[in-house]
């Protein structure tokens, strides 16, 4: 996984990979830039008038001048404003200084007369990681002009006056892409930061997760590329009953729709056998939404010990009778998946907390997580109080939202990659719930079912968003579980 370090280390990052490869600080400018421009050709409307590019002293301004030098190269139209004397720049802002084209049209910012063409791109190489105190004077001009500019607007690494690994105070540029280098800064996986960072874009400048590793900071970046080696594999030979057999408890009278998501969820991520136990004085009442289910009529005196994997929560509401709560936690010791109402009766009666089965994978969103542990005042504190309620009770919380969050109880926490905004739609977290529920049952470590689970439930939503858009609804994304697997290579 690779991992996510903090602004401060990003310049040590860059000594000890440039000493260790021999290479140049300059060349991993030149990389830096090269990498924006191969994702600026592919994915701007090539038909633009004028690329206006805005650099500042550093090193942020200095891939902004070769990105200058880069773009015009390629026959776009480009100026280049400077805000400081250049021979006050960084040395590598000065080498790219000196390399300019003449048809680069080149403007000290003071000089500028404000305006921006119509149909023009603005890229914005202000400040990047190394920002250390708010933004005044001519920099805040320039970013609150740039701000109320409607062109289209790119940051370079992070938009300028954002810092790397805090909240922002203060102006930033507000951007509709970021084109991050390496890994994303912290602070770009923070739901403050939205309008910001617009869409995100992480560009691969070739610095190896080993020497990322060299600073052991706990906190990673879940990609594609991890999830096929936490996967199982399973051979010709396999039977229903490696596959596993799931229980979904949950599902009250009206809201049984919620462990029929997760339970047919759990059959497309490839369970052997799913039943369900609605919350109702007789769950044969209800129809289960396909007929690959099967229904379970759970007491406190069943015995659990044949299912490999339980999910509780799912529509199972608030009148839950918490002796039969306490049931469950005690007729079956492996660790099971809680989400919703689960969460939110753990909430209300906090001793149950220490029942649960170790290494238990918790779902809340962030609402269900400020009922477990109190308002945060932002994400830096909830990511804290994550790290500090898994660490106390030796389970595995998957906080929920755009980058889920996954922790785990050594204290380690994956951001994830994948999904995306038309995944907010009722119903979609039942369907997280019951991916993770199959990979337990068909074997997997708590940890790799959990990030297994978020990785191929995001990757899902981003599938079936492709046709359905803003209609997508739970279902569609339980459709395109299999394709993940597809889309993975995994068999
Ligand atoms: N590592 C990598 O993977 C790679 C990193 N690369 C790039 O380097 C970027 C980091 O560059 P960086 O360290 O030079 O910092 P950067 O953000 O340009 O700003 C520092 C300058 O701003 C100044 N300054 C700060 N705050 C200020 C304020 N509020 N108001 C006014 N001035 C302020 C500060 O001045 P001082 O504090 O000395 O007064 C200094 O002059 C990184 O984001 C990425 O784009 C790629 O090229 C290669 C691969
Ligand atoms: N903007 C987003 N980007 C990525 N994933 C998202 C986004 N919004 C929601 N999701 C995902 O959708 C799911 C919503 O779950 P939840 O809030 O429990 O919804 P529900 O209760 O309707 O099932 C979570 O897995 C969450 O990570
Ligand atoms: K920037």
């Amino acid at each position: 996984m690779l991992p996510i370090i903090s602004g401060e280390q990003v310049k040590h990052l860059d000594q000890q990979y440039i000493s260790a490869e021999g290479i140049s600080s300059l060349d991993l400018m030149e990389r830096a830039a090269n990498a924006f421009v191969a994702w600026f050709t592919t994915t701007i409307n090539p038909n633009i008038k004028q690329v206006y590019i805005f650099a500042g002293p550093g090193n942020n301004g200095g891939d902004g001048v070769a990105i200058a030098r880069l773009l015009q190269e390629r026959y776009y139209n480009v100026h280049l404003f400077y805000l400081q004397e250049v021979a006050d720049c960084s040395a590598d802002f000065k080498a790219n200084y000196s390399r300019l084209p003449d048809k680069v049209l080149v403007t000290k910012f003071n000089e500028w007369n404000g305006i921006i063409a119509e149909h023009s791109v603005i890229i914005d190489g202000v400040f990047g990681v190394g920002i250390n105190r708010p933004i005044e004077g001519v920099f805040q001009r320039l970013i609150q002009i740039l701000n109320k500019a409607t062109a289209l607007k790119i940051a370079i690494d992070i938009p300028s006056g954002l810092p790397a690994d805090q909240i922002a105070f203060g102006t930033v540029f507000r951007a509709d892409h970021t084109v991050s280098f390496q890994f994303p800064k912290l602070s770009l996986l923070f739901p403050e930061h939205a309008s910001f960072i617009g869409e995100l874009h992480i560009m691969d400048i070739g610095i190896s997760e080993e020497t990322m590793d060299a600073f052991q900071v706990g906190r990673f970046y879940l990609r594609a590329k991890d999830i096929p080696s936490l996967h199982r594999s399973f051979h010709r030979f396999s039977h229903k009953g490696d596959y596993g057999k799931v229980l979904i408890i949950g599902g009250a009278k009206g809201k049984t729709g919620a462990i029929n998501l997760s339970a047919h969820a759990a059959l497309r991520t490839d369970s052997g056998l799913v039943h369900l136990a609605p919350y109702l004085e007789d769950p044969y009442l209800i129809q289960p939404i396909i007929s690959e289910l099967m229904l379970f009529q759970d007491d406190s005196k069943q015995n659990l010990n044949n299912f490999d994997a339980i999910a509780i929560g799912p529509g199972w509401g608030m009148g839950v009778d918490i002796a039969y709560y306490q049931s469950i936690l005690a007729r079956f010791q492996k660790p099971i998946v809680i989400d919703a109402d689960g969460l939110n009766l753990l909430a209300a009666n906090p001793d149950l907390i220490h029942k649960i089965p170790k290494n238990s994978v918790l779902t809340p969103h962030l609402k269900e997580f400020e009922r477990l542990v109190g308002k945060s005042k932002d994400h830096l504190e909830r990511m804290e109080k994550a790290k500090n309620f898994a660490i106390a009770n030796g389970l595995i919380l998957v906080l929920k939202g755009a980058h889920t969050l996954v922790t785990l109880p050594d204290g380690r926490q994956i951001f994830n990659s994948s999904g995306n905004q038309y995944m907010a739609t009722a119903g979609s977290g039942d369907v997280l719930t019951g991916m993770i529920a199959s990979f337990l049952g068909q074997g997997y470590s708590p940890e790799h079912a959990a990030l297994c689970g978020v990785y191929h439930h995001g990757l899902a939503g981003e599938l079936a968003s492709k046709s359905k858009w803003r209609g997508m609804i739970a279902s569609d994304i339980i459709e395109a579980i299999p394709r993940t697997f597809l889309e993975l290579g995994i068999k």
